[in-house]
């Protein structure tokens, strides 16, 4: 879920959710979720596919891999993706430079602080109402397309940090050709047709996020319920640590690690462009009250100025048109998403 721009006043003087903790402080009253009672801490594990990338790339693509993707993208709405073009020792090292940051000391990380208006940068919840409640977690937002990077936001510090994000970002450009071109293959459409809607200028913006330790996981989530705004997402999950679940059918499932697989996740995009065939999932993430928890999610985000909508030969009598086409759909998510609400809802015919 990528941060909003605000609606009105946002207090800019407020603690990190690591302060909170570093200082000791009694947890806040707009952390505490008065509707749960932590019946969702243990939950069903939800095996996700696992898909190999490498036998999707090729021309004469893997028949039973591209029915495995469909299957998994119209139920569950994620994969998990191995053999993808990274080594475990590459992912570990962009799992390492993430806790690295978030280790530093607090005025080192405000040297990235967000702007009041801005998106990127170093921050936590923007606190646009007092009923708001709040979300367990620190972030810091950047966005990887070289031609777009505002590189104040990119830390200097771990000194890494800047060349492993580059690579990082060099790969999962290639990845998301592979799965977008590997989506219409498998509904037997042509190779290009997410590619063209997804934009040459399509930006990939990276979310760190940091839950630290919470007191009370019964009470405090560390991300609230909601479906992505972008195309796909790229997942890569704490690789000890559990905390995402998915919601199926009223249900909550937690999702295991595969340290050396991507997680991959339908975003509202995908699922209008392939109007309704692929599912974009709610989520959230759960707190823990002995271990800390990172991870990194990386937002496939469609071209702002283009028009995005289903493809035309997924509309026929048997299925007719769910959603309408719509422009800078990221600007309607961040709307709905202050109202509690789900912005796919707003393009539905
Ligand atoms: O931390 C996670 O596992 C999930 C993060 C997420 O869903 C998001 O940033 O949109
Ligand atoms: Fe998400």
């Amino acid at each position: 879920m990528a941060e909003s721009a605000p609606a009105f006043k946002t207090q800019m003087v407020q603690k990190s959710v690591q302060e909170l903790v570093l200082n000791g402080d009694e947890l806040p009253e707009n952390y505490i979720r008065k509707d749960r009672d932590g019946g969702d801490l243990d939950v069903p594990l939800v095996e996700i596919p696992v898909v190999n990338l490498g036998l999707l790339k090729s021309l004469s693509t893997s028949k039973e891999e591209l029915q495995k993707l469909r299957s998994a993208l119209s139920t569950w709405g994620c994969i998990q993706v191995i053999n993808h073009g990274m080594t475990p020792s590459f992912l570990d090292e962009v799992r390492e430079v993430t806790k690295q940051f978030f280790a530093l000391p607090m005025e080192e990380k405000r040297k990235y602080s967000r702007e009041a208006d801005g998106i990127e940068g170093y921050g936590n919840d923007k606190i646009l109402s007092e009923k708001q409640i709040l979300n367990w977690s620190d972030r810091l937002y950047i966005t990887l397309n070289p031609e777009q990077r505002k590189l104040k936001f990119w830390p200097e510090n771990p000194k890494v940090f800047r060349d492993i994000l580059n690579d990082y970002t060099i790969k999962l450009n290639m990845v998301t050709a592979v799965i977008l071109t590997a989506m219409a293959r498998s509904l037997d459409l042509e190779d290009n047709c997410f590619l063209d809607q997804y934009g040459k200028e399509a930006t990939m913006r990276a979310g760190f996020n940091y839950y630290p330790k919470c007191p009370r996981p019964d009470l405090v989530t560390g991300l609230e319920e909601h479906a992505d705004a972008s195309a796909i997402t790229f997942l890569l999950q704490d690789n000890e640590v559990e905390g995402l679940q998915f919601q199926k059918d009223n249900q909550w499932f937690k999702v295991p690690i595969i340290p050396e697989a991507l997680l991959i996740i339908v975003g509202d995009q995908t699922e209008i462009m392939s109007n309704g065939i692929f599912k974009s999932p709610v989520h959230k993430v759960v707190t823990n009250s002995e271990r800390e928890r990172i991870s990194l999610a990386v937002f496939c985000l469609p071209e702002l100025n283009e028009e995005i909508g289903p493809i035309d030969r997924l509309v026929d009598e048997s299925r007719p048109r769910l959603y309408k086409k719509v422009k800078n759909y990221v600007g309607i998510y961040f709307e709905y998403h202050q109202q509690g609400k789900r912005a796919i809802e707003a393009v539905k015919i």
